[in-house]
Formats: structure tokens, sequence, C-alpha cells
């Protein structure tokens, strides 16, 4: 994955592990790493007293203010930015999410994981007498808003953050391979070969030198 083209955004419910997976995602590829919430919390306090002082609704205010810079910057350089769980409830947030651009990983876990993970949980919206059927009411109520902004979808649950993080960049670096090989397909296309760099009987004409030794007929075989 070059990291010189990686601009990556994190979503999902709360405790999927965004703000973990993220900080270790900017470190493995050596740009910059964001967290929405931890800029919210920087210039306004606690998120709980956010909550309990100024109601949600505001907070969803300050949140999208946040997470429209977060966003834009993110468009002037590489980086890695984990979002708050709810942040997609904003249309303008999804709309800019949609810039091609931008890369959206969708972090899920299963409600088992959920549950280990909300011990202790200072969130607001999980601050129920029972946290875990509240955190599968808000997952599942956001889940197609969720998806409908995700470029891929990649589970963390039953796995330590690395494990995870490999496979955020195992995803991109798929995402990265198949962006080539289209600008590869455009331009050729574009420089008037009209065989695509296959004779009629499927046989690579392009040198390429990783399927060399395997073509049939090669002077080295
Ligand atoms: N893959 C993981 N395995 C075990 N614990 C994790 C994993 N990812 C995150 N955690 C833990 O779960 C909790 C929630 O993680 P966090 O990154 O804050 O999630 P989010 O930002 O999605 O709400 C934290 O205590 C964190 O240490
Ligand atoms: O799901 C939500 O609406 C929220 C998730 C929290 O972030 P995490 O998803 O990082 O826990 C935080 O933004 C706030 O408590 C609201
Ligand atoms: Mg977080």
């Amino acid at each position: 994955m070059p990291a010189a083209t990686a601009r990556v955004v994190l979503i999902g419910p709360p405790a999927a592990g965004k703000s973990t997976i993220g900080r270790l995602l900017g470190d493995r590829l050596g740009i910059p790493f964001t967290d929405t919430d931890a800029m919210i919390v920087a210039a306004h306090g606690p998120i709980a007293e956010i909550f309990r002082t100024r109601g949600e609704a505001r907070f969803r205010e300050i949140e999208r203010e946040v997470v429209r810079r977060a966003l834009r910057r993110l468009l002037d350089r590489p980086g890695v930015v984990s979002l708050g769980g709810g942040a997609i409830l904003n249309s303008g947030t999804r709309a800019q999410l949609k810039h091609p651009a931008i890369k959206v990983m969708s972090i899920e876990i299963d409600e088992e994981t959920a549950s280990a993970r909300l011990h202790g949980s200072h969130r607001p919206l999980l601050a129920d007498e029972d946290p875990v059927e509240r955190w599968k009411a808000l997952a599942e109520e956001r889940r197609p808003l969720y998806e409908s902004v995700a470029t891929a979808t990649v589970s963390a649950s039953n796995d330590p953050p690395s494990t995870v993080v490999n496979r955020v960049v195992d995803v991109l670096t798929g995402l990265q391979r198949a962006e080539n090989y289209a600008k590869f397909a455009a331009e050729d296309e574009a420089a008037g070969d009209a065989d695509g760099g296959y004779a009629e009987d499927g046989q690579r004409t392009v040198a390429d030198d990783t399927d060399a030794d395997d073509t049939e007929g090669s002077d080295e075989a």
C-alpha cells in the first residue's frame, strides 16, 4: 500500500476499535492519524459532559464541523481518520465520504465482542441499564448507513488489533492494485492498443517480466 496516496477513514459502531486500529494503521503507513472524537474533546471537553450539558443535537453539530474539517484536510494530504460511531448519521458527512480518493473501511464486530468491550464504557449513548442491548439496537439501526458509504468491510471480532490492521492493509493493497490495473487498462486503451495487450489466442503480447518464463514457446523454456 503506497502510503503517499493513502486516504483512509474508519467507520463502524462504538467499540469496534476504530480509534485503536486507526492509530496503529497511521503508524504502520507512516501517515498522520486523526481521531475526530479526540479533536472534539480537545476543543470542547469530555464527550459525556457535552451530551449532559448541551445535549446530543449540539454534540452532533460540533461533530459535523470537526468531521468536515478533518475530511477536507484528508484531501490535501494522506492520512487516517477515525470517526465516532454516529458521525455517519449526518448526510453531509456521508456525501464527503463518497469522494473517490477516500477509502472508507467499515470495522465490524459481533455482539459478543461488543459485550466484552463495553464494560466501564463512558459512551453516553450506551449509559443504559443494558448497554449491550442498546449497542445492538444502534448497530442494527445504523447498518444501512455504514454499508452505504463503506468501500470495504473488515471484521474485528476475536482478533488482536495487529491482525485487524494487517487485514485493513491487505484490503487497501487490493484496492490499490485494482485501481492501478484500471488506470493501466485505460491508458492502454487511450494509446489505441485495440487488442489490450493480448493476441487473439489470449497470450500476453506486452513485455512482462513476471510471467516471461511461463510463456509457451519462450526462448528460455
Ligand atoms: N482488536 C481488538 N482486540 C481487543 N480489544 C480491542 C481491539 N480493538 C479495540 N479494542 C479495545 O476495545 C475498546 C474500544 O476500542 P476503540 O478503539 O475505542 O473503539 P471505537 O473507537 O470503535 O469506539 C478499547 O478498550 C480498546 O482497547
Ligand atoms: O456511536 C455514537 O453515536 C458515538 C460514538 C462515540 O465514538 P466511538 O464510536 O469511537 O466510541 C462518540 O463519538 C460518542 O459517544 C457518540
Ligand atoms: Mg473511537
